[in-house]
């Protein structure tokens, strides 16, 4: 879909990229990573022929995009960006029907498909009228994604577009993307310098060296579990074993039962070991230590581990419980047992790990 052929790109006889051969996936995110300057930009503008490369070629299914010119090129791609870009003196709806409307969509129907991806980007209609600066960053990032979706095309452009609101509301927008991407399954090219977003959302990592080198293209997993090389190994970071936890599946862990008990029950409880207690629907709902059996003294829980998800959140289920056993439930919400740390050890080394 997307192809770099030995693509450079200097400035000043600096290179910003440096001979980059690289196929992109047709439907499949594709995140450019890696530290600041390392030519991850530049790359993705030579995509749409904001920035033309020094040598090499840019093809988009199979087309060299220097031949197209370069507005139309421009037009046919969704571009969102950290600040959202949008224009100050148009509505939240005027500006997701800009594109729509230089393609030549009447008026009434730009507006009513703006409406309609306000509602798929997860926002309110009657926000609709407003102006940019009377939306919050997150708000407005997600009508940058709406703007860049509102033509259809096939090809999405995101550069940092999540790195400038805060970490809720970005793991938010990073969820949503993905959820959205499942319908659309649009190409899309995703710039960040941070590791963890880009194991989040990328089918492929490509990692970005300093100089502007491609260091490693990948899965994610094959990046955290095997760095080509010392910089990428220092890149994706010292968390990088448990990151990588993500990619095992939980299935085959040993659970232990639980000592449970609703909150009114909980003084016949037995004295001796932590108590679980749980709610009406038979979810967790605090720990009681050993000896203590007073509902008002319990502890808040840990994270939770619902049955089928990764290692990685067993873990920290089993890391994060007071009690030092995780909590693991069905996808009721329902206590299905418990999790030790060594258990989560024990099922890695049945991996092979
Ligand atoms: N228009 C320009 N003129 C001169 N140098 C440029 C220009 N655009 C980028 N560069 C240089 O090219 C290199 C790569 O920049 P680029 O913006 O692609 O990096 P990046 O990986 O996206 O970094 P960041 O994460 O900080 O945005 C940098 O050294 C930068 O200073």
């Amino acid at each position: 879909m997307v192809e770099f052929r030995e693509v450079t790109k200097t400035y000043a006889g600096q290179p910003a990229v440096h001979d980059l051969t690289l196929d992109i996936e047709r439907g499949a995110i594709t995140v450019f990573v890696g530290p600041s300057g390392c030519g991850k930009t530049t790359s993705l503008r030579m995509i749409n022929r904001m920035v033309e490369p020094t040598a090499g070629s840019v093809l988009v299914d199979g087309q060299d995009v220097s031949a197209q010119p370069a507005a139309a090129l421009r037009r046919s791609m969704g571009y969102v960006m950290q600040s959202s870009g949008l224009l100050p003196h148009r509505t939240v709806l005027d500006n997701v029907a800009t594109v729509p409307r230089l393609n030549g969509v009447r008026r009434m129907a730009a507006r009513k498909r703006a409406e309609e991806l306000l509602a798929v980007v997860g926002l309110a209609q009657e926000l609709g009228n407003r102006y940019p600066a009377q939306l919050s960053g997150g708000q407005q990032q997600r009508v940058g994604v709406a703007r860049a979706l509102a033509a259809d095309p096939p090809i999405l452009l995101m550069d940092e577009p999540f790195s400038a609101v805060d970490p809720v509301v970005r793991a938010e927008l990073q969820q949503e993307l993905l959820r959205l991407q499942q319908h659309l399954a649009k190409t899309i090219v995703f710039v960040t310098h941070d590791i963890d977003e880009a194991t989040i959302l990328g089918d492929k990592l490509a990692v970005f060296a300093t100089g502007g080198r491609l260091a490693q293209f990948g899965t994610p997993e094959e990046v955290l579990r095997a760095p080509v090389d010392e910089f990428v190994a220092g890149f994706v970071g010292r968390d990088r074993g448990f990151r990588s936890l993500s990619f095992n599946n939980a299935a085959g862990l040993t659970l232990l039962p639980a000592a449970t008990a609703t909150a009114d029950r909980a003084a016949e409880a037995p004295a001796e070991g932590w108590l679980l207690l749980t709610n009406d629907g038979g979810g967790p709902a605090g720990w009681l230590p050993p000896g203590q059996r007073d509902p008002a003294k319990a502890l808040i829980g840990g994270s939770l581990f619902t049955l089928g998800s990764s290692l990685r959140q067993a873990l920290d289920a089993a890391l994060s419980s007071p009690s030092g056993a995780g909590v693991a439930i069905d996808a009721d919400g329902r206590v299905a047992g418990l999790i030790e740390p060594s258990a989560v050890l024990q099922r890695l080394r049945a991996d092979g790990n």
